[in-house]
């Protein structure tokens, strides 16, 4: 049974349809990427999906629970989190603070002073378990934003996983970054796996290729295609449309 599922869903831009009857379905525990070349509709189909813009029409679905007209707000609420490429984050906060004010509004207590908020023992764990799954308990006293890129990446994905979504919607976890900070992030995505579903949109075909179960090919709005890595990397017509003449490793 599918976890997330988006249906029928329709969005335009004045005579534009960014996107045209798009569905799409998730199952629980599934890395799912979206793909497709620039203009494709996989921005506004995200926004349609985190409640940053509304459909005209179509269902969104989490667990059974409608999210298509509801605020952002309440999708968290309903378990799904997306991260923002490094929005979220407090640069001038330390990485704990940062994580401490995440996991204060999940808790939904009211908003207290960082001092105090820092001598809650349950808060200050539940801050530093959320450090050690990304990796960054080393960096708990530093000023977020000192951190280099991927580390800043890593917190944006700790402050995604306070909310303990069902779905994390990751958008472009990988952007801006080197061979070696994508390998740890391509690690850390894959570790997150065991605990809920990820709807993953990356231009790095070789990140894509080794962590999604599931690729839906998405071209001037409308699905091209979905189906597993093999399906999509054999497919002659998301060759031609999406990779090109380059290699599928390298193809953006
Ligand atoms: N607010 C808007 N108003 C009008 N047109 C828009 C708006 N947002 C997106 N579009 C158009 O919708 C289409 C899909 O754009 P979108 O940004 O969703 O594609 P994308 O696949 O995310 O592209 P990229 O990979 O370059 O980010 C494009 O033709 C774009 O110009």
């Amino acid at each position: 049974m599918s976890l997330f599922v988006v249906n029928g869903l329709v969005k335009r831009f004045g005579a534009l349809v960014a996107t045209d009857h798009v569905a799409l379905e998730v199952h629980p525990n599934e890395i799912h990427a979206l793909i497709g070349p620039n203009g494709a509709g996989k921005s506004t189909l995200v926004n349609l999906i985190s409640g940053l813009l509304l459909p005209d029409e179509g269902q969104i679905e989490l667990d059974g629970a409608k999210l298509t007209t509801l605020p952002m707000e309440a999708r968290i609420r309903a378990g799904l989190s997306r991260c923002f490429q490094i929005t979220s984050i407090f640069p001038k906060a330390t990485v704990l603070d940062n994580l401490l004010l995440a996991v204060q509004a999940q808790s939904g207590s009211s908003f207290r002073f960082w001092a105090d908020r820092g001598r809650d023992p349950g808060l200050v764990e539940a801050a530093q378990a959320l450090a050690a799954r990304v990796g960054l308990t080393y960096a708990l006293q530093r000023c977020a934003g000192t951190l280099p890129h991927g580390a800043q990446r890593q917190l944006d994905v700790a402050l995604a996983l306070a909310a303990q979504p069902k779905l994390l919607l990751l958008d472009e976890p990988m952007a801006g970054m080197g061979p070696e900070d994508s390998e740890r992030m391509t690690e850390l995505i894959h570790s997150l796996r065991q605990d809920m579903a990820i709807l993953l949109i990356e231009h790095d075909m070789k990140a894509v290729f080794a962590l999604a179960d599931r690729i839906t090919v998405l071209v001037y709005g409308k699905v091209l295609l979905s189906g597993d890595v093999e399906t999509i990397r054999n497919h002659a017509q998301v060759q031609a449309v999406y990779l090109g003449t380059e290699t599928t490793e390298t193809a953006a």
